[in-house]
């Protein structure tokens, strides 16, 4: 009887579920957007009841289209977009507040205030993370600090926190298991990477306490079984990882030095390190890559929050394309592609300027500028973003000669192309794209023993297109120069 693996990828804009075979071959895949809330300027959050009805239809429909019997599913992964907080009451089930997304910039004043207070160097050395409201720990806080009763209900010991994933399998799990794994622990900032341990000295100056945290587990582990009554079937869930460190399992960036970079709503570059938890001094982020039978691979990583985001304000908020794909050709009509910058700095800059409060801007417009070259530069503009991590990540001593790429994005080939054109090197795309769900079951599947070791994974991952650099060097420069100036405009503390 086949075998089945269920990958439950729960993004940003939309859930998916992915079902691949045992050789990592896409069998069938359902997709369900949903709402968006924008209730405050900077302030973003999903409805955690949308995100659980969304993932389980996606689940639900998956099944049904490709007719897998649910029973032939022998283990479910779920990946996540992380650093989304979401509290709820332990008695009732119910979440006491909306998901905030890790896009969300409420707490940046809380944030400055910490920096300030002198904290920034011992929560650097102990999560490997830069204080920012991108990251769970002051969302929690806001949460317990605002919302009703909540800071009460936690005093009695009734309130648990999770991220996405840690959410999903509480409701799949039908409120058995309150675990998460290393790779979303460590996006909190209130995890120390170096022990694997919740930090207690950190969580006490955040004065979240009172909360629940969950069991911190291997990426490949026994999670849980899921009840019955949501697929048909007990499934155990083997797989969970944050969906950019997903990503990097799925493309297969086993050995030190090996890098991925995923283009969806925001862009995300890691960079394995082995077993050095190595510090920046370029404002990258130490992470932990995957953690395997107890052994942590950390990683750096670079994260721009503004990549394919930009391509949807281009067709959602200028009008200038109805559809995605069409960008390609427009871009190619483009003739002053090279002097016309756009830097989506749409909610603040992320690495290496970690910028909150810059905003967007157009730089080099004339008479002349049409439609194409402003998409052109949107596209352009997660090249150069692209380029200020690579360079910073070199500054930091981490050089390559290949990049592998995935997300959304990737199947334009312009973008590729200048993205290798740009940062002079090898780009990489593999046959599967999906590489983030693909990641996920690679490691349920490894925990169940479908695959034996890491080495057996790399063998399944195949290259679909190289592309290789095809600019001069001058060019290159030129280019580059132009976006430098134009974010240096934008920056909000120069
Ligand atoms: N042909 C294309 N050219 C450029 N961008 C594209 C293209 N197709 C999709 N995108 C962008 O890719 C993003 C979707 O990627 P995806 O990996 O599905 O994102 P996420 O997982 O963050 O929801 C969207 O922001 C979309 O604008
Ligand atoms: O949902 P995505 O693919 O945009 O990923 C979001 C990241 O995990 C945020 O850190």
């Amino acid at each position: 009887m086949s075998q089945y693996l269920l990958a439950i990828d729960q993004g940003t804009t939309s859930s998916r579920a992915i079902i691949f075979d045992t050789k990592g071959v896409r069998v069938g895949q359902s997709q369900q957007e949903f709402p968006q809330i924008f209730p405050n300027d900077g302030w973003v959050e999903h409805d955690p009841e949308d995100l659980w009805q969304s993932t389980l239809a996606v689940c639900r429909n998956v099944l049904k289209d490709t007719d897998i019997d649910s029973s032939t599913v022998a283990s479910i992964g779920i990946t996540n977009q992380r650093e989304t907080t979401i509290l709820w009451d332990t008695e009732t089930g119910k979440p006491v507040y909306n998901a905030i997304v890790w896009q969300d910039r409420r707490t940046s004043e809380y944030c400055q205030a910490l920096v300030e207070q002198g904290h920034g160097d011992s929560v650097q050395a102990k999560t490997g993370l830069l204080i920012d409201p991108y990251f769970s720990a002051t969302k929690i806080r806001w949460i317990l600090e605002n919302v009703e009763g909540v800071k009460e209900r936690a005093k009695l010991g009734h309130i648990a926190f999770g991220t996405v994933d840690s959410y999903l399998l509480w409701q799949l799990t039908s409120g058995r298991y309150h675990r998460t794994d290393a790779t979303n622990a460590a996006r909190t900032m209130a995890f120390n990477i170096h022990t694997q341990q919740w930090d207690d000295e950190l969580i006490e100056l955040l004065g979240i306490g009172d909360v629940i945290f969950p069991q911190v587990m291997d990426s490949s582990d026994d999670f849980g079984v899921i009840d019955e009554q949501w697929l048909g079937a007990e499934i155990p869930v083997n797989g969970v990882a944050g969906d950019q460190q997903a990503a990097l399992v799925g493309q297969a960036c086993f050995t030190p030095g090996m890098v991925k970079s995923t283009y969806g709503t925001g862009c995300f570059l890691i960079l394995n390190t082995g077993d050095k938890a190595l510090t920046s001094e370029h404002k990258m982020l130490t992470t932990v890559g995957y953690r395997i039978n107890g052994q942590v691979t950390y990683a750096l990583e670079g994260s721009i929050f503004v990549a394919g985001a930009a391509i949807q304000w281009l067709r959602d908020g200028l009008k200038l394309f109805a559809d995605a794909s069409e960008t390609q050709s427009l871009a190619k009509q483009a003739l002053n592609a090279d002097t016309v910058y756009l830097v989506p700095a749409f909610t603040g800059l992320g690495a290496p300027y970690w910028d909150p409060d810059a905003r967007g801007a157009m730089i080099g417009l004339t008479r002349d500028t049409s439609a194409s070259d402003i998409v052109s530069a949107g596209l352009r503009s997660v090249c150069y973003q692209t380029k200020d991590l690579v360079d910073a990540m070199a500054q930091d001593g981490a050089n390559f000669e290949t990049l592998r790429v995935d997300g959304g994005m990737v199947v334009n080939d312009l973008v590729v192309q200048f993205l290798s054109d740009l940062l002079g090197i090898t780009v990489e795309r593999p046959k599967v794209t999906e590489t983030t769900a693909l990641g996920v079951a690679f490691l349920a599947g490894l925990r169940i023993g479908l695959y034996e070791s890491l080495d057996q994974i790399s063998e399944l991952w195949q290259s679909e297109h190289c592309f290789t650099p095809d600019m001069d060097e001058d060019n290159r420069h030129k280019l580059y120069d132009g976006w430098v100036d134009a974010v240096r405009r934008v920056r909000s503390s120069l």
